[in-house]
């Protein structure tokens, strides 16, 4: 602070009644000034009784205080590190000029003619008058004040003379008081530049040194007022509303730059926080996204896997089938050449004769054949090979091909004379997958099974295949069978009630599909054989619908698993033959919908079936799709259904697809669905048809690569005419494909 030694308040503070300690902090100078304006503004003299608040003060102890109080704020604007540079007169502060004139005021009132001038009452209360004047004041405009309520014409040079001081005086502090609106205005400007700036934390701590200036400069214009108010009535005589007015609004302006800083402050925090909550809300999706790309590369990477192993299956195969044909051949022209006959085994070729067509063939066939039914000119067919159904639906005509086409008075043996060299096939090492497909009640299960007095595929193409055989055991048979209702894998040849399996991918490397836990049968004979198809079928479950009172309500798929058990050289290669019924694909609506109008629990049952069976049909469409697109991605996990028939849709397998369509009007629409299913099966190529490969002696048991559904030990055979009874390994893990070196 000004520490001048001529300073009043200096020596104010060495008096023996002042208050001031050295070390007093500037909020408790501020309390007692508070009060001391409190105080004054008592005009009845001493308030008895409260100590503190009883005793009145002079304008002089006042004064000091107020000095003592600024000086204090001087001193900690300086500890700021800001010393004003007093030599230059801009610089020096406005706070300093205000102490100063204090000073000098208070100079004044110890003067003699201070002291004359003012009553007595205002300069001491205690009575114990201040020491003497350090000298007269220092300033010009240091004013002689009128006492309060003394009348004009009594000292009336005099008078005039301290009035005029009180004007210059009060014009200086009304200047000084504009001047601290100017720097209010100011910091207000250079608030709102920081709103703008860059760097929160360093806003933010100009943001609190402003908020400590605008402290103080409030506490030093409050002060001001109420000495102007209390003391500058009586001594001014400008208007001092008017003053006391603009004060009022000074203070509202502080308020209102307070306010804006506490504003700032918060917007600055509520910013931050906001960017800091977007960032990581970015961060977040970003690692959403590269979570979701790193399942799909995992998944790519796995289907990538899958597809070089079977490419490289598919090669090794096809080297070894080419290998035995051109041994073949050339063994042939060696012999004919040499004009000898070659042995009767050796005079076909490897892959036998019905077996040629489809291996050249290698796609899916699709057949079609229409149940019986009243005739509608809706629906006509073209009968025979590369025959065609014409529908007209909605007023448009189209016109399907198909590979043959049945007519409704087509017999059960007719079909199954253009399936049977499918079924032969898997003798030589094939695997063949022969499905039906179609519209509820059209006839699925009475193509593929048949009334016994009019057997359908399945039991022709065991009989078939058993005469094939013939009984000298040169074959070894093996049989599985399971369902699938509403997702669950269910295995159809159980002993006891079917149980649920679990279909797992097989590891890595050997591609294909494992279902744990399922049971599998050798078949010595064909009336076993039928025995257990029985069996099957009675596990498999069928309920009434609106539309079939016998209506199958899930997908059957009967596994045959033939391997060639003593061939002349070596272990011979195992054809399989999958024949599968599908669930009916009507719409759920019209399965269900009688049911669900009755709001039974058996109608809600039923449409659910209805939908899982139409979601698994459809997710043969997708896999359909993706082969007939040759996509590197097959969708076959999709659904149970495409699961299981994965090894039967593979390269090298032979598909047959057996379309059963009504000639109905009001079935129709499911008609010309159908028929655009199996015009696009009918374009999927699953690849050149091939033998499966011949294990390799010595090699432990292992599932063949083409049949990849896999499995463990076979159950005992059962004895002729008794039930099948599951043999010791039955349950712990078997397969629709059994590994090929079990004893028989
Ligand atoms: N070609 C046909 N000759 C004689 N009867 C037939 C023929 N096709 C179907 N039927 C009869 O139609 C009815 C329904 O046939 P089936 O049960 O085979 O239909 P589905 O398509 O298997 O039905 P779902 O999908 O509900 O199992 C049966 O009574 C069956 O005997």
């Amino acid at each position: 602070g000004p520490a001048d030694p001529g300073d009043p308040a200096q020596r104010a503070r060495s008096k023996p009644g002042g208050r001031r300690r050295p070390d007093q902090p500037t909020a408790e100078l501020w309390t007692e000034l508070t009060g001391l304006v409190g105080c004054s503004e008592s005009e009845d003299g001493p308030v008895g009784g409260a100590e503190g608040h009883a005793t009145e003060v002079s304008l002089e102890e006042a004064l000091v205080r107020l000095a003592e109080f600024l000086s204090a704020q001087l001193g900690a604007e300086e500890s700021c590190g800001n010393p004003p540079d007093v030599t230059k007169p801009g610089d020096v502060p406005l706070l300093l000029t205000v102490t100063g004139q204090l000073l000098a005021l208070l100079a004044w009132i110890r003067s003699p003619r201070g002291r004359q001038a003012l009553p007595q009452g205002t300069q001491s209360a205690s009575g114990v008058q201040p020491s003497t004047p350090a000298g007269p004041p220092s300033q010009e405009e240091s004013p002689s004040l009128s006492p309060r309520g003394e009348t004009q014409g009594q000292q009336s040079p005099q008078l005039e003379e301290d009035q005029r001081a009180w004007q210059r005086l009060e014009q200086l502090i009304l200047g000084q008081l504009e001047e601290l609106k100017q720097q209010l205005e100011l910091q207000e400007e250079e608030l709102g530049r920081l709103r703008l700036g860059v760097g929160a934390t360093d806003s933010e701590k100009r943001v609190q040194h402003l908020t400590l200036e605008n402290e103080a400069l409030k506490q030093s214009l409050s002060l001001t007022r109420d000495l102007l108010l209390h003391w500058g009535p009586g001594l001014s005589t400008r208007a001092p509303q008017d003053e006391a007015e603009a004060l009022v609004e000074l203070q509202g302006r502080l308020q209102e730059a307070q306010d804006t800083t506490e504003a700032l402050r918060v917007q600055l925090q509520q910013e931050t926080e906001q960017n800091c909550r977007r960032e990581l809300q970015q961060m977040h999706g970003q690692l959403a996204g590269l979570r979701a790309r790193m399942a799909s590369l995992r998944q790519g990477c796995g289907d990538l896997r899958g597809l070089v192993s079977t490419f490289t299956q598919s090669c090794q195969g096809s080297l070894s089938e080419a290998q035995g044909q051109v041994s073949w051949a050339l063994g042939a022209l060696s012999a004919r050449g040499a004009g000898t006959q070659l042995p009767e085994e050796q005079q076909r070729t490897p892959t036998g004769c019905p077996g040629r067509l489809l291996e050249l063939k290698g796609n899916i066939r699709v057949l079609c054949r229409l149940r019986p039914g009243t005739p509608s000119s809706l629906v006509c067919s073209e009968p025979g090979p590369g025959g065609s159904v014409t529908t007209c639906y909605r007023g448009r005509q189209h016109r399907f091909h198909l590979d043959w086409v049945f007519p409704p008075d087509a017999s059960q043996e007719e079909v199954f004379r253009e399936l049977e060299p499918a079924v032969l096939s898997c003798l030589r090492g094939y695997s063949v997958c022969i499905f039906t497909y179609g519209q509820t009640g059209t006839g699925k299960t009475y193509s593929m099974e048949g009334p016994p007095e009019d057997p359908g595929i399945a039991p022709r193409a065991l009989q078939s295949l058993f005469r094939e055989m013939g009984t000298g055991g040169q074959h070894r048979v093996t049989l599985s069978m399971v369902e699938i209702y509403n997702e669950a894998v269910r295995d159809l040849l159980a002993p006891g009630p079917p149980e649920r399996l679990a279909v797992r991918q097989g590891p890595a490397g050997q591609g294909g599909i494992q279902v744990a836990g399922l049971t599998y049968w050798d078949v010595p004979n064909l009336e076993t054989l039928h025995q257990m198809l029985s069996l099957g079928r009675s596990n498999r479950a069928t309920a009434a619908t609106a539309m079939n009172q016998h209506s199958s309500r899930s997908h059957a798929m009967v596994t045959l698993t033939l391997r060639a058990a003593f061939p002349p050289r070596g272990p011979g290669p195992a054809g399989t033959l999958h024949l599968v019924d599908l669930a009916g694909s009507e719409r759920a609506w019209k399965a269900g919908a009688a049911g669900t109008a009755r709001g039974d629990s058996d109608g809600a049952q039923r449409l659910r079936e209805a939908r899982t069976i139409n979601r698994s049909l459809l997710a043969l469409g997708g896999v359909m799709a993706a082969l007939r697109a040759r996509r590197p991605h097959v969708p076959f996990r999709d659904s149970q259904l495409t699961r299981l028939l994965q090894p039967a849709l593979g390269p090298g397998a032979t598909a047959v697809l057996l379309l059963q369509i009504s000639t109905r009007p009001e079935d129709l629409g499911e008609t010309v669905c159908s028929l655009k299913f199996a015009e696009r099966v009918g374009q999927v190529e699953l690849g050149p048809a091939r033998r499966r490969r011949a294990p390799r002696s010595g090699t432990p048991s292992s599932l063949s690569t083409d049949t990849p559904l896999t499995g463990t030990p076979c159950t005992p055979t059962p004895p002729p005419g008794s039930p099948p009874s599951p043999g010791p390994d039955s349950g712990s893990s078997s397969a629709l494909v059994p590994p090929e070196d079990l004893p028989s």
